[in-house]
């Protein structure tokens, strides 16, 4: 660490009323780098079970790098990346394997293979953990396209011949497809119409307390870090800045952060000042 980075700031306390609330992604110490280019440095983050946690920062700033260090795609040059308390670092390949059942992806562009069909991309990982047959593949893929509001008519389509938002919500079937506890999603609002991402937004706020999972969101979207999520997490200077409910960010004396909370368009996400 150079002389000019001040130190990371406490660890955070649990949610307010949450008694020793359990800690379902423990990051410490986290430094990720690109050849001379530092992207994290010394970051700690704990993110709770059962929490919807935004995560917002800069262009650039980490977000998706720390994302994919947290399954395990990045590989960070120090620290520990723990999942209910077990070092996933330190699996050998067959825990990997199982630990990877623990949690759910959608990447940014939704990430669907483009040559097989919605319900054959909800069915992948299904066909990598289980011994199924396509009967009961064809029922569990039609199950997950109605928990995220997809007729089954969208089954047999292929992604291109989805709309946006269609995709995203395919891309979450999949996610949701071998039941895990955690749910990584990359700015699952991008690219669509205000009404199809607080659409988005309401589904996700009713999946994740109906199936009691513990999300960790990357958005640029105020009304999203308005309306469904508990804490934010800030990343500048290569860590993690603050991270708190919206009412301890916006008290928060940090210029990009009171630049992000306080400008227009949080005004007109319906962020005030309390
Ligand atoms: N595989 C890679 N090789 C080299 N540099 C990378 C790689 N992946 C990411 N980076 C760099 O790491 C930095 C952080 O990238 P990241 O995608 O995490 O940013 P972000 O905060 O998610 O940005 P955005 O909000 O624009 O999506 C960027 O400067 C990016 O160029």
């Amino acid at each position: 660490m150079d002389d000019q980075t001040p130190p990371n700031p406490p660890s955070p306390p649990a949610p307010a009323g949450a008694e020793a609330a359990e800690v379902a992604i423990r990051l410490r110490g986290i430094t990720n780098r690109f050849g001379p280019q530092v992207i994290h440095e010394d970051l700690d983050l704990d993110v709770y079970r059962g929490e919807i946690l935004g995560v917002v920062g800069a262009s650039g700033s980490g977000k998706s790098v720390l994302l994919r260090t947290i399954i395990g795609l990045q590989q960070p040059a120090a620290g520990s990346v723990e999942i209910f308390g077990r070092d996933r670092l330190t699996l050998n390949a067959d825990e990997e394997h199982t630990a990877r059942r623990n949690w759910g992806v959608l990447f940014q562009d939704g990430a669907l293979f483009s040559s097989l069909t919605v319900a054959q991309n909800i069915q992948v990982p299904l066909r990598e953990y289980f011994d199924l047959s396509q009967d009961l593949l064809d029922q569990i893929a039609s199950y997950k396209l109605a928990m995220v509001g997809l007729s089954p008519e969208a089954g047999p389509k292929y992604p291109s011949e989805l709309s946006g938002g269609m995709r995203k919500r395919a891309g979450l079937a999949r996610a949701l497809a071998l039941d895990p506890e955690i749910l990584l999603l990359d700015e699952p609002t991008a690219g669509l119409d205000p009404i199809g991402a607080a659409n988005f937004d309401q589904l996700l706020a009713d999946l994740s307390r109906a199936l009691e999972l513990t999300v960790f969101l990357v958005t640029h979207d105020l009304d999203t870090l308005h309306t469904v999520c508990d804490r934010v997490a800030v990343l500048a200077e290569r860590r993690v800045l603050a991270v708190g409910t919206l009412a301890e960010l916006l008290q928060f004396d940090h210029p990009w952060v009171r630049d992000y909370f306080r400008g227009p368009r949080a005004r007109a996400a319906g962020i005030t000042i309390p």
